[in-house]
């Protein structure tokens, strides 16, 4: 297993540093190879991702990133420039968002119920494809546009994914966020869509929420939640908010995927670098663990990413949730359960 690992900036080479102690023990032999792509990188060279590393990481079968943004670089530079490109070179059409409430966890809601879902969130269109402009620029008549663009190849692929997730799953549910009373045209596309693709899920119940609801339903009630296809604006707006309701930014995992496996997916955490709190041992680093996790099943080791899962449930059980430990406390204690090969949770 040949993995290309990007700790980019703030909390992210903390925890992935906590992340690759876990990976450690559950896959010795797995090679990695670091990059040193980020801020610092950009701030020396003027480099974000230069065309030989692009070809460098095509080279492994996965890729594991920290986070990306620095309060020193301009916004966007990092965020477009580093990780939107990897994502629309590599293809990663699936982005892969799963919010479990794991036993023992105390969320923010008082009666949340049995929260187990996952977001398929689109990742390489919507308002995210870059198209648009100023026009009138540095006028007092200036002009802003960000094109969502939604096509049918790309919307079908993502529908068509979050179904076979919908049917593997027990509750067989599949929800459609999207804005469909003011986003007409995308908003009609991605339901028809939805709907064809029912049709060779005859298994699989389905139900529509318009996001702004979504955010609702998220807070008051997220047991509803079973699988839930969404654009890419959308996914990222109401993944944070699924972190938030099942135990916090610091446990919420991603994949960023190509299901074709023509491109290596990329695992990382839901979170960004947290400037805030970076360099201070503060950040959770369950998040880059579980993003291993995914990794791991991604790649078809079911057994090393189970045991991965189990030792962050059992953590997650027994730890004293209102002093979790510094970032290093908890790579450890992850580290040394997956090694002693926890199976339950406490
Ligand atoms: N995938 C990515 O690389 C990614 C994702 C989101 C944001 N960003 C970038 O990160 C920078 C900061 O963004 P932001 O502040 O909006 O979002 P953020 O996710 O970095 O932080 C939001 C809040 O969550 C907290 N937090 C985040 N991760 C945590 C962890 N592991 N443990 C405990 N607390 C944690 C932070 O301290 C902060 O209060 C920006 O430059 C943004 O563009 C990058
Ligand atoms: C940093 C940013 C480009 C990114 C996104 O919007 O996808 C982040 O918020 C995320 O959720 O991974
Ligand atoms: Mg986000």
């Amino acid at each position: 297993m040949r993995l290309a690992v990007i700790p980019g900036d703030g909390i992210g080479p903390e925890v992935v540093s906590e992340a690759l102690k876990v990976l450690g023990e559950v896959a010795p032999t797995a090679e990695t190879t670091n990059y040193d792509l980020g801020a610092a990188r950009w701030h020396s060279t003027g480099e974000l991702l230069p065309e030989s590393v692009l070809g460098e990481l095509r080279q492994h079968d996965a890729i594991l990133l920290g986070a990306v943004g620095d309060p020193t670089v301009p916004s966007g530079i990092l965020e477009r420039g580093l990780l939107l490109r990897l994502r629309f070179e590599m293809d990663h059409h699936v982005n892969l968002r799963p919010a479990r409430l794991y036993p023992g966890v105390r969320g923010p809601l008082a009666d949340a119920g049995d929260v187990d879902m996952v977001v398929v969130r689109e990742g390489t269109e919507g308002p995210y494809a870059g198209t648009g402009g100023l026009l009138r620029k540095d006028t007092e008549h200036e002009i802003a546009t960000e094109v969502s663009v939604n096509t049918a190849f790309g919307v079908r692929r993502v529908v068509a994914d979050a179904f076979n997730r919908a049917e593997a799953r027990p509750r067989k549910h599949l929800t459609l966020v999207h804005k469909t009373n003011v986003l007409e045209y995308a908003g009609s596309l991605w339901s028809r869509i939805v709907e064809e693709v029912s049709l060779e899920h005859p298994e699989v119940t389905v139900a529509y929420s318009h996001v702004d609801a979504a955010t609702i339903h998220m807070v008051t009630d997220p047991s509803r939640f079973d699988v839930i296809v969404t654009d890419n604006l959308f996914g990222d707006i109401i993944t944070d908010l699924a972190a938030a309701v099942t135990g916090g930014i610091g446990l919420a995992a991603s994949g960023n995927l190509d299901i074709t496996r023509r491109n290596p997916s990329m695992f990382e955490p839901v979170h960004g670098s947290a400037p805030d709190i970076a360099g201070q041992g503060l950040a959770d680093p369950t998040a880059a663990v579980l993003s291993v996790a995914l990794l791991l099943d991604h790649l078809g080791q079911k057994e090393p990413a189970r045991r991965i899962e189990a030792s962050v449930a059992f953590d997650l059980a027994t730890r004293d949730q209102s002093s979790p430990g510094a970032t290093q406390a908890i790579g450890d204690r992850l580290a040394a359960l997956v090694s002693s090969n926890v199976r339950t949770a406490g």
